[in-house]
């Protein structure tokens, strides 16, 4: 049944879903790697698709910018649409010396300055986890594609633009691999409403070092990235049948 921000019918969505923020990232990664492919979403233009890979449905569809907008996405899709693997593959910053733009990440964790997963649960801080199988199927497909991928602790920040000067160094010092502003709160979605999350990004700007990539490279060659995300739904289809 439709909700406020997705027009697609029941069924429309595959069980599995990567999810980008940017949805003209979800058309690139459907018109590139799926086959059969429709659109089911068109509300807010937030883009989603459903179609095939290697001959299994799998569906994209953009989650916005920030953990309020990927919360309602991720919500809807789970308790409206049956959907129990999301897949986030979003772009990030490095902090780390040893790091630098292009490199991929895999979130085990997130740190985060959002209040939202005290908010759901119960005042205390909450682990933001990610799947821990869905996770290990990242790492073993970007493995079996000669990718290096570093995983660990992401930071999920609620301002883009953090006025405070230290913070970037503060997220050095404790290995943060990545700087982006979702994956905390799909993981406290997850494990609200009973799905199984994780995320893998692309670096596309250091920011102490002050590289960076345009706006075209972020929604269109991160393919690395989107090529492990897909590999991964089927080696985890592997994982569940065992
Ligand atoms: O490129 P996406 O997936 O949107 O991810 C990152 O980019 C956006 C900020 O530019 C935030 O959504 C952040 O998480
Ligand atoms: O959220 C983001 C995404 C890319 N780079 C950042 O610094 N933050």
């Amino acid at each position: 049944m439709a909700t406020p921000h997705i027009d697609a019918a029941p069924g429309d969505f595959a069980d599995s879903v990567l999810m980008p923020g940017d949805p003209l990232r979800a058309r690139y990664i459907a018109e590139t790697y799926l086959e059969d492919v429709r659109q089911v979403n068109t509300v807010r233009n937030m883009a989603g698709y459903t179609g095939t890979y290697r001959g299994r449905a799998v569906s994209v569809m953009g989650h916005g910018m920030g953990i309020p907008s990927v919360s309602i996405y991720a919500k809807e899709l789970i308790t409206e649409y049956g959907v129990r693997r999301l897949i986030r593959v979003g772009s990030c910053g490095a902090v780390r010396d040893d790091m630098q733009v292009r490199d991929l990440v895999i979130g085990l964790g997130a740190c985060t300055d959002s209040g939202v997963n005290r908010t759901r649960f119960g005042g205390m801080d909450f682990a933001a986890t990610a799947d821990f199988a869905l996770t290990r199927a990242l790492a073993d497909a970007a493995e079996a594609q000669g990718l290096a991928a570093r995983v660990g602790n992401l930071f999920s920040a609620d301002l883009f633009y953090d006025p405070r000067p230290e913070t970037a160094e503060l997220l050095r010092r404790y290995g943060i691999v990545g700087v982006e502003m979702e994956a905390a709160g799909l993981y406290g979605v997850a494990a609200e409403f009973g799905a199984r999350a994780a995320t893998i990004c692309t670096v596309s700007d250091h920011i102490l070092k002050g590289d960076s990539l345009d706006s075209t490279a972020r929604e269109r060659s991160f393919d690395d990235m989107m090529r492990t995300a897909l590999d991964a739904v089927l080696l985890d289809d592997r994982g569940e049948s065992a």
